[in-house]
């Protein structure tokens, strides 16, 4: 039999961690003197002292290797939102994470922090100041979040005092920051295209849009404050710059910061969405001969024109969370980062 390496507190596994929130997680980590190994389908980066694994992490032999002497699991991994594969989506977020809940215990983990997102209650409608204690989402808006949410309940459900294992889900919200790869690179490329002209809806719909080092910082305070008597155990969070924005500011903000146009004609919400509703059942019986993937697409035009904002007062009072970069420098460093992205003069 196996000798298991007895668990050390400040020994970590960052499953997802080249990714871009797991890459800042793991950065962190280091900075802050944990010993770190990442687990990840692909390797993006060398970090000294990091260890990295290359697997999948529907299996488990592989996350076993990685699991060794590990105390602490950050689940950070999941298909891009954008990838619009059902069973991809439940491969990876609801049987993969089954799989990674049976590796830690038989590996002797003792906490697990979940990266879910704040989307698990969003069905395409208003959320405002939305609170952990609102329900799942019935309809949700897509495949990804259909799968989070199975993911997170999972997680949560597992939780087991007696056992000794401790889960908590971070439930962030439009993360951005430098190295993103969706946010800024998809703005920037509808800009190219000459479709960044127009604002849908008024304009005014409040958005919660996180720097990366926040979300970063929620993670690494909610491990910390894991214990068996915390009020922790078993619950989600949400965490986001506490700085609900316009949207279309935030988008315009990007966009000026870059040297492109904002958007300024104003189109009607409903027609807007609508009309993705049509392209999108056009592209869906288009597919067997065709494949198209268009810009605008329900669930985006949802995300582009309702309110979507989060109370973080639960992760303030149970974990003491403040954001440490104010959206005004989270976008400036972001800018600042993307300069390739420039609109060549
Ligand atoms: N970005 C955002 O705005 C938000 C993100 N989240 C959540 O945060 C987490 C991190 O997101 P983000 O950093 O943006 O995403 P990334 O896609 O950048 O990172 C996810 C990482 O997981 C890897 N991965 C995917 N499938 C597997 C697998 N089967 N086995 C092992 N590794 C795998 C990915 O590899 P590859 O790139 O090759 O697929 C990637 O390296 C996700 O759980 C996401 O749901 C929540 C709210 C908002
Ligand atoms: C707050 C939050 C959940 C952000 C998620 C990020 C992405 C979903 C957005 C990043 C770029 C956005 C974008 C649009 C929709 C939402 C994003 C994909 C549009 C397609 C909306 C319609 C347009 O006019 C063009 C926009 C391009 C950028």
């Amino acid at each position: 039999m196996a000798t298991r390496i007895r668990p050390s507190s400040k020994r970590c596994a960052v499953i997802g961690g080249s990714g871009f929130l797991g890459r800042y997680l793991v950065e962190q980590l280091v900075d802050r003197g944990y010993s770190v190994s990442v687990f990840d389908i692909r390797q993006g980066y060398e970090i000294p002292g990091v260890t990295f694994h290359q697997g999948d992490l529907c299996d488990k032999q592989a996350l076993l290797a990685a699991l060794q002497g590990v105390s602490l699991v950050f689940h950070c991994a999941s298909p891009a939102p954008s990838c619009d594969d059902r069973s991809l989506f439940h491969r990876v977020n609801v049987d993969g994470t089954q799989t990674v809940l049976k590796a830690c215990q038989e590996a002797g983990v003792q906490k697990m922090v979940l990266t879910s997102s704040a989307s698990v209650v969003y069905e395409g409608t208003d959320i405002k100041d939305g609170k952990e204690d609102l329900p799942y989402a019935k309809k949700p808006i897509d495949y990804y979040t259909e799968t989070k949410i199975q993911q997170e309940r999972l997680v949560l459900e597992a939780c087991d005092t007696e056992k000794g294992f401790l889960t908590v889900a971070i439930r962030p919200h439009g993360i951005f920051g430098p190295r993103d790869p969706q946010l800024v690179p998809i703005l920037v490329d509808t800009a190219r295209r000459g479709k960044m002209k127009f604002i849908i809806g008024d304009g005014k719909n409040l958005v919660d849009f996180t720097f990366v080092e926040n979300v970063v910082h929620g993670h690494i305070l909610a491990a910390e404050r894991l214990r068996p008597e915390s009020p922790l155990c078993g619950k989600a969070y949400h965490i986001t710059n506490d700085e609900p924005v316009y949207f279309w500011d935030f988008m315009s903000q990007v966009l000026v910061g870059l040297g492109y146009d904002p958007p300024k004609y104003r189109l009607p919400y409903q027609l807007v969405y609508v009309l993705a509703m049509v392209l999108w059942l056009l592209v869906l019986f288009l597919r067997p001969v065709l494949q198209l993937r268009p810009t605008f697409t329900p669930m985006r035009v949802a995300l582009a024109g309702t309110h979507h904002f989060y109370s973080c007062a639960r992760a303030k009072q149970d974990m003491g969370y403040q954001p440490l970069v104010s959206l005004k420098d989270g976008i400036a460093r972001t800018v600042e980062s993307y300069a390739h992205l420039r609109k060549a003069a």
